[in-house]
């Protein structure tokens, strides 16, 4: 079955992102890209300032960039990817869900509301029940799903593998690459030669949402994992792939190896974007590794990678790594619109 899709926000480093990986996707055919009043009417060649390592489509090239209003949109596109500044989608998206467009977004905005699945389809797909909750509450026909920042969606998978030992606390510093920032997000004399402790809302985000990711879902409202998060983030100058240490408090007491075949048995999703693999770990004879550089393309991006697992009084330590404008953004909304599609929403 052939799903017809659109960005929302096509032209920016997320969107380019998604044009990127729906190129040659097996059913997703992208048929509407938009972007701000400035660049409507424009062909997408014209309007985006393309900063991907491989060309633009040539179909997609040609395309004209439309408003970001449901009336620009054709109606016969089934899901919208969206990937807006997040004030621009809370104020953009209630539009398209009420014309019923279904919108697989990446911006922040309504991630932690109580009727929004926030998912991850390796690790909750079931709390997409919650579009049924959101329809009868908001009147939509279309729904909002949401995926995770991007060091959260890093570290929650290895969480998630924890929790057979009893996941009591994880504490985690950052080391954050400048894509995430956006293009013009740090600008070079403040990050060559430098470290900025300090990147603002994205300690709350990792503190909240893996406690709904890891949620339980009971067919009416996801009651949050108890787990006590805490993080530091801290943003570094490498291009891509965010790199992070965690610090993780166990019930049991489990040896390296344990968690490392536990990381390693955490299942992937059958999904057309889904590594085979979710977690790679690498074992003791490679300490030095999960690496932004060598580490960010396992699985064209798609996975997540670990190592360094030792143990501490209380449990264990590792380091864990994704791409984050891959696993961390578009290809986290892509695998979400998979996941609507092979399970009939839409
Ligand atoms: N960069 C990253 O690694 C990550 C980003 N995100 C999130 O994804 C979202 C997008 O980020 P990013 O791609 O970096 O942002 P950009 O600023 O690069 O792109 C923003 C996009 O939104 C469009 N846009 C801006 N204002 C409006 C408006 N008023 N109406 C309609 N369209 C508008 C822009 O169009 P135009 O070109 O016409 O201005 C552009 O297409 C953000 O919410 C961000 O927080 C999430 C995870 C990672
Ligand atoms: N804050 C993230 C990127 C981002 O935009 O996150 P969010 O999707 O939560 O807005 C970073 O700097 O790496």
């Amino acid at each position: 079955m052939t799903v017809r899709v659109g960005i929302l926000g096509a032209t920016g480093a997320v969107g380019q992102r998604f044009i990127q990986l729906l190129d040659d996707h097996p059913t997703f055919d992208l048929a509407a890209v938009t972007a701000s009043e400035a660049s409507a009417g424009k062909t997408y060649r014209e309007a985006a300032k393309w900063r991907v390592d491989t060309p633009i489509p040539d179909d997609v090239a040609e395309m004209e960039v439309v408003e970001t209003d449901p009336k620009a949109v054709p109606d016969d596109v089934d899901l919208l990817f969206s990937s807006l500044p997040s004030d621009v989608a809370a104020a953009v998206e209630p539009p398209f869900l009420e014309a019923g467009y279904v919108v697989s977004s990446n911006s922040s905005n309504d991630r932690m509301a109580e009727d929004v699945p926030l998912t991850i389809p390796e690790i909750n797909p079931d709390h997409l029940g919650l579009i049924d909750v959101q329809r009868d509450e908001r009147g939509w026909d279309g729904a909002l799903v949401k995926n995770p920042n991007c060091s959260t969606i890093t570290m929650v998978p290895t969480l998630a593998a924890l929790d057979r030992f009893g996941l009591d606390r994880a504490h985690i510093a950052t080391l954050q690459a400048v894509s995430g920032a956006g293009y013009s997000g740090v600008t070079s004399m403040e990050i060559i030669d430098n470290a900025i402790p300090h990147i603002g809302g994205e300690e709350e985000k990792m503190e909240t949402e893996s406690r709904k990711l890891l949620g339980s879902f009971d067919g009416a409202e996801v009651t949050l994992h108890g787990v006590d998060v805490a993080a530091s983030c801290n943003r570094i100058p490498t291009l891509d792939g965010h790199l992070e240490n965690v610090f993780a408090e166990l019930a049991e007491d489990p040896s390296p190896e344990a968690v490392r075949e536990a990381m390693r048995d955490q299942p992937a999703a059958d999904l057309p974007s889904s590594p085979d693999q979710l977690i790679k770990v690498f074992d003791d004879s490679e300490p030095d590794r999960p690496q932004p550089r060598l580490d960010r393309t396992y699985a064209d991006g798609m996975g997540i990678v670990a190592g360094g697992v030792r143990t501490t009084t209380k449990g264990v330590k590792y380091n864990c790594l994704a791409h984050n404008t891959i696993r961390g953004a578009a290809g986290a909304s892509i695998l979400n619109g998979e996941l609507l599609a092979e399970e009939g929403w839409i």
